[in-house]
């Protein structure tokens, strides 16, 4: 016996399995059939395309095969695809976790139906068969080897992996049940139920494998004669699923149970998605696509190791579905397959990102994604669902997909000075809601929506009545918003770094009050040293003293070392502008203070609380309370 150890997170990991995870035990059947469609897709696709294997394989069909025993308390799960050898074994089931398994532990929750949901988008899908299994064995063998092995475990510390005897190529998975589970999962109708459920559109026939009592049927005459019918158990064999691609039926002919199905059973979750998109292209160019939007955001969405959720076939050959570019990157929540009929069988990955076919797939898929969501965003409730999960990445698209610039930024919608709490807009309406002079549309980006909604800049907005939008998911707005450059021709203003707007002052008296705070304009200034980049006079500002703004060049930056910061950087703030109010009492008062330590005092104080009041870190804290307090004892 070579007896082998499990890496420490798969042991973690089947403990979990076995003594947490039990909510949804039936999903351990969806998982290896799955695994068993995964493996014969590989070996349907290698026969056609691998000279040493042409021969062999020549009128070889796919099928799994499912068999029980009531009196053995177990279950056999099988399939004739691609198998494995010793190595397969040990990397796919065994020492080596692979990185979906530590993430899988890191995201359990505790709450073991939420965890169970987890489970294949992690790919740790085999390993579920341990919630219900005393012991497993898998016997199997790979195409084109002579050797087959056996692993077996009862999911502890180890397991075993010895060379064994198999005749044809494939794995067979016998499961041990649990005493408990015996009597739910040995059972013709259980299995049959549970198949129907996940696996209807796997493309290979599912069979059940099973013994049945029959009794034999009397003729009239052996009845009258009093012979009683004799009983024999008898094979039996049953395929229990569809076994067809659903992607290639008629639309008109499925019913939305039908696809939902189809979906859980290509994306292991067990709810139904937000949307199904089906569309069969002929022509220059022929394909099927069936998209799916998953109500909740897949787990991985934000890690750079995402599992891509689209499957590419070809002739409804399996091809990959390893492939991150199918669709752009700020689709990675979609879920679903391409089939195309014009790609060759054995595209590689470098041919498929140069291929003109695959590239108008590509196109044509996206624009029909984001149509698909242009329409759902006709029902604001079930919109706003998307948005809540779907906004970051489509705020990506803005940047990422120039082509379809247009049509993201008319999905995004943003927080406003004037939607209610919790609503949000569109840009159109924005638009629509706008004065006919105004030709911008004008934002605040930062961390916090009620900081945000208080903040000085927005006050001379308020008094003109200018909508600004509020974009509080600084993390990724910060990046995008100077990329967005305008929507049907309004341009995208940040109100930090732009002019107030209408300002109702003409040059002379702007010059004259100018020159009466120019002195204290200087002293400010050279008291704050290099904390500012300039001191000026606003006429933004009518119920505060003073805000903080940076010019056009600074935006640009302050950009850039998000995107430094995003990527674990350190980057150091730049220094705003100081606008002063001059119609403000403190500033009025200031201008004719001839005492040099107030003056330090209260500069100290209007930068610092123009910068706390934007949402913005002060550097020194305990000086800013000292300065207050040596103000305050002055003025009492
Ligand atoms: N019946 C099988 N035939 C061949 N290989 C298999 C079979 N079952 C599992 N494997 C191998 O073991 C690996 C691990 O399977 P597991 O179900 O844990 O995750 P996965 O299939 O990779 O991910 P997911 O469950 O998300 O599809 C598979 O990727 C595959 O390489």
């Amino acid at each position: 016996m070579a007896k082998h150890q499990f890496q420490t997170e798969v042991g973690q990991l089947l403990h979990l399995m076995t003594h947490s995870l039990y909510s949804n035990k039936e999903i351990f059947i969806r998982e290896l059939v799955s695994n068993a469609s995964d493996a014969i897709d590989k070996l349907n696709y290698l026969r056609l395309t691998d000279e040493n294997l042409k021969d062999a394989y020549a009128t070889w069909k796919g099928e799994v095969n499912i068999s029980f025993d009531e009196a053995d308390k177990s279950l056999t799960i099988s399939d004739n695809g691609i198998g494995m050898n010793d190595e397969d074994l040990i990397a796919s089931i065994g020492t080596i976790a692979k990185s979906g398994t530590k993430s899988f532990v890191e995201a359990l929750t505790g709450d073991a139906k939420k965890d169970s949901n987890l489970i294949g988008q992690f790919g740790v899908g085999f390993y579920s068969v341990f919630m219900v299994a005393d012991n497993i064995d898998v016997i199997s063998k790979k195409a084109g080897s002579e050797t087959a092995y056996k692993w077996s475990s009862n999911g502890t510390g180890e397991f075993d992996l010895v060379p064994c005897t198999k005749e044809s190529s494939g794995t067979v998975i016998y499961i041990k049940l649990k005493d408990e589970e015996a009597s739910e999962f040995a059972s013709k109708y259980r299995i049959k139920n549970i198949v129907e459920k996940y696996s209807n559109h796997i493309a290979y026939p599912i069979f059940l494998n099973y013994k049945e009592e029959v009794t034999e049927t009397l003729s009239e005459d052996d009845k009258k004669a009093g012979k009683e019918a004799a009983k024999s158990i008898e094979d039996k064999r049953e395929k229990i699923n569809e076994a067809t691609a659903l992607w290639m039926q008629a639309k008109a002919k499925l019913k939305e149970q039908e696809y939902n199905d189809f979906y859980k059973s290509i994306s292991h979750d067990s709810t139904d998605p937000m949307l199904s998109i089906h569309t069969k292209v002929e022509g220059v160019s022929e394909y099927t696509t069936l998209f799916y939007i998953p109500k909740t955001a897949p787990m991985d969405m934000y890690r750079a190791d995402f599992q891509p959720g689209v499957k590419l076939y070809v002739k409804r050959v399996f091809i990959t579905d390893s492939e991150k570019e199918l669709l752009p990157t700020y689709l990675r929540f979609v879920r679903g397959i391409i089939d195309s009929e014009d790609l060759p069988l054995n595209v590689s990955r470098e041919i498929l990102q140069e291929n003109r076919v695959m590239a108008n797939i590509k196109q044509s898929s996206v624009k029909k994604i984001l149509s698909e969501i242009k329409k759902l965003s006709k029902d604001e409730e079930k919109y706003a669902e998307f948005i809540a999960q779907y906004i970051r990445p489509l705020k990506e698209g803005v940047y990422q997909d120039y082509t379809n610039k247009d049509a993201i930024l008319e999905l995004l919608r943003y927080k406003s000075t004037k939607t209610e709490a919790g609503k949000m807009t569109s840009l159109e309406a924005y638009k629509d809601r706008a004065d006919s002079e105004q030709k911008a549309i004008y934002y605040i980006v930062g961390e916090n929506e009620k900081v945000l909604k208080s903040s000085p800049l927005l006050e001379s907005y308020k008094k003109n009545e200018i909508e600004v939008l509020i974009l509080d998911d600084k993390e990724i707005d910060e990046i995008i918003t100077p990329t967005m450059g305008a929507f049907k021709e309004w341009e995208f203003k940040d109100i930090t770094a732009c002019e107030p707007p209408k300002v109702e002052q003409n040059e002379e008296e702007k010059k004259e009050v100018e020159e009466k705070f120019k002195s204290i304009v200087e002293k400010i200034k050279d008291k704050l040293g290099d904390a500012v980049k300039e001191v000026k006079i606003t006429t933004r500002l009518s119920e505060s003293p003073s805000c903080v703004t940076k010019d056009a060049g600074d935006a640009q930056m302050a950009q850039m070392m998000q995107m430094m910061r995003a990527m674990g950087q350190e980057m150091p703030a730049s220094a705003p502008i100081l606008e002063i109010n001059p119609d403000h009492e403190i500033v009025k008062k200031l201008n004719g203070c001839a005492d040099d330590s107030t003056i330090e005092d209260v500069s100290w104080i209007l930068l610092d609380q123009a910068k706390l009041s934007e949402g913005m870190d002060i550097t020194d804290t305990v000086a800013f309370a000292q300065r207050l307090s040596r103000i305050t004892a002055k003025a009492l």
